[in-house]
């Protein structure tokens, strides 16, 4: 099902819309003015975001708890959440893994993938079946920790499975046709990037 695409930004304070609403009691209608006020956010932001979500609130009245409460667990997956796999259950891949924060915007890494016969359990499954389990369970959506060398491969393989969105940790460029997606994952840019304010 596709749905609007929200900021990073927007993203991010969707959960925290939903978890202000489900606390308390906030009456049948709650206005934007209402729930900016009470998370200290700017009036006309929560207003744009929550267009986004949920189309604008009635004038004067605001929007249905309940209806808006809906919409924003539409939009994070709360109620079907996004089934993703990983390719590479090293040190990464099982980190990412085991990392519980992906559930918060209705992500749920189902399964692992490695050629190592060594890892494979009942949650880390050997790569002989990724297509298989790919069809079995609609998989769209793939993440990359394979060494850079094989991550070319694994990309091939996602894409022949069916995988549509791809989040790439192995420092290495992949070329993919123009339907599929890919998110080029740096970690040392990002703390590149933190610490040259130091250097301020
Ligand atoms: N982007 C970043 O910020 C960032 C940060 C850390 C690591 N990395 C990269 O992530 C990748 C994984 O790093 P790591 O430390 O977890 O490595 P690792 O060696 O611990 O794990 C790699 C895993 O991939 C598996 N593998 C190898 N070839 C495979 C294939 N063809 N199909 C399926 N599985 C295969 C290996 O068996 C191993 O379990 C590397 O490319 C590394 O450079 C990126």
């Amino acid at each position: 099902m596709k749905g609007p695409i929200f900021s990073k930004a927007t993203l991010g304070r969707l959960p925290v819309y939903l978890d202000y609403l489900r606390t308390g009691d906030h009456g049948e209608n709650i206005s934007a003015a209402e729930i900016s006020r009470a998370l200290g956010l700017g009036d006309v932001q929560v207003r744009k975001d929550l267009n986004a979500v949920s189309g604008t609130g009635r004038p004067k009245v605001g929007y249905k708890t309940t209806e808006l409460i809906a919409a924003l667990e539409a939009v994070l997956g709360r109620k079907a959440a996004t089934p993703v796999v990983i390719v590479g259950a090293g040190k990464l891949g099982k980190a990412l893994f085991d990392f519980e924060g992906f559930e918060e915007y209705g992500i749920k890494i189902s399964a692992a993938f490695d050629v190592d016969k060594s890892l494979l359990c009942d949650r880390i499954l050997s790569m002989d079946t990724f297509t298989n389990y790919c069809r079995l369970y609609d998989i769209h959506a793939g993440i990359i920790t394979v060494p850079a060398a094989c991550a070319k491969e694994v990309c091939e393989i996602m894409i022949k499975s069916g995988i549509t969105a791809i989040w790439n940790f192995a420092q290495i460029e992949l070329d993919v046709p123009e339907n599929i997606t890919v998110c080029q994952e740096n970690l040392a840019l990002s703390l590149a990037h933190l610490t040259m304010k130091l250097r301020k």
